[in-house]
């Protein structure tokens, strides 16, 4: 459904030129919904603008529900826009005009009939739940109830793609999770393809099925959350299941266990212990869903002098994936 490809773009020139985009492909299929993480000024929202054809590339294409998106212009862009909805982090609402007037002003900028625009709105308000909000101001709206409405002027072209720029980071936790659920159900309800963009791994965790890491303009890492929660050394993995500060340099070795097979996880490091005969310290511990699958990730302290290699046989050997966090003695 979004397909980026090599995409460079570059702002300034000279010794002050930043290379925002460096080489950057994506690809996100029909009806997933995808996340894009990094940093402040890792490129984020360079690469999403450039999908939304806000900002041309200066080599490279995108391409949205089949449309070469970076190459069109004038009426064909226009309409090829129709395809993509988006949504932002403060909102961008008329502070002028009701929730209603909003929406209706995004069907009157596609040429949508005056006849059909009233029908329309009523119908989006419902699908975003905002149908007793209709005559009420931005100003008069809660962070969570303005989200909606720019989610309900976002869908007035009936999209097949939403793109969203940090929409989630200026609510508090519990309205982030209802603004997601209703993302998610709209995924799921409208078949829309999601891509969104955020410095949150909370938000990757809560909806998205595919995620990609941004560092310096360049994506140093991509896949479905269920592959990369396989993937020996994945950060976006790591980034998911924070598991706190090491504990002080003592020759010991530090692993990081990811289990998709929770009912295993005791039995396993019991057995280690007897095996191989040494006191295994829990550093750390958590479950979490990701991508509707649960999933535990344990931090483990061997004592100094244990056959690392071995236990790691041992584990890789019963499915567990595992990351070697410090070293220790071999
Ligand atoms: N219009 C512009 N002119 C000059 N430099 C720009 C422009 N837009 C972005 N940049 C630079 O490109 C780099 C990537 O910026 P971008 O906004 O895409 O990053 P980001 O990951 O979205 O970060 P943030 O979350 O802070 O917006 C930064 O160094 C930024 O300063």
């Amino acid at each position: 459904m979004i397909t980026a490809t090599n995409l460079v773009k570059t702002f300034g020139s000279g010794g002050s030129a930043v290379r925002a985009l460096d080489d950057v492909s994506l690809a996100v299929g029909d009806g997933e919904i995808a996340g894009v993480v990094g940093k402040s000024g890792a490129g984020k929202s360079t690469l999403i603008r450039t999908i939304n054809a806000l900002e041309r590339p200066d080599s490279g294409t995108v391409e949205v529900a089949g449309r070469p998106i970076s190459s069109l212009t004038g009426e064909a862009l226009r309409t090829a826009r129709h395809d993509i909805g988006m949504i932002f982090q403060h909102f961008n609402l008329l502070s002028s005009r009701t929730v209603a007037g909003n929406v209706a002003l995004a069907l009157e900028l596609i040429g949508s009939p005056r006849g059909e625009r009233k029908a329309r709105v009523a119908e989006i308000l419902e699908l975003v739940g905002l149908s007793d909000k209709a005559k009420s101001y931005p100003a008069q709206l809660s962070g969570g109830q303005k989200q909606r409405v720019g989610i309900a002027r976002a869908l007035a072209s009936r999209p097949k793609v939403l793109l969203s720029d940090e929409s989630t980071s200026a609510l508090d936790p519990e309205t982030t999770q209802s603004i997601l659920d209703l993302l998610a159900s709209l995924n799921r309800e409208l078949g829309l393809t999601i891509l969104l963009i955020t410095h949150e791994m909370e938000v990757v965790k809560r909806i998205c099925t595919r995620a990609a890491l941004m560092e310096d303009g360049r994506i140093v890492e991509q896949g479905a959350l269920t592959e990369l929660l396989r993937t020996k050394g994945s950060r976006i993995s790591r980034n998911l299941f924070p598991l706190g500060e090491l504990p002080a340099e003592r020759g010991t070795t530090v692993l990081d266990l990811t289990f998709t097979e929770l009912a295993s996880e005791h039995a396993v490091i019991a057995r280690l212990a007897r095996e191989f005969e040494i006191d295994v310290s829990i550093l750390g511990a958590t479950i979490e869903t990701v991508a509707g699958q649960q999933t535990g990730r344990t931090r483990l302290e061997l004592p100094a002098g244990t056959d690392r290699d071995a236990v790691i046989r041992d584990l890789e050997g019963h499915g567990i994936v595992v990351d070697i966090v410090r070293g220790g003695a071999a």
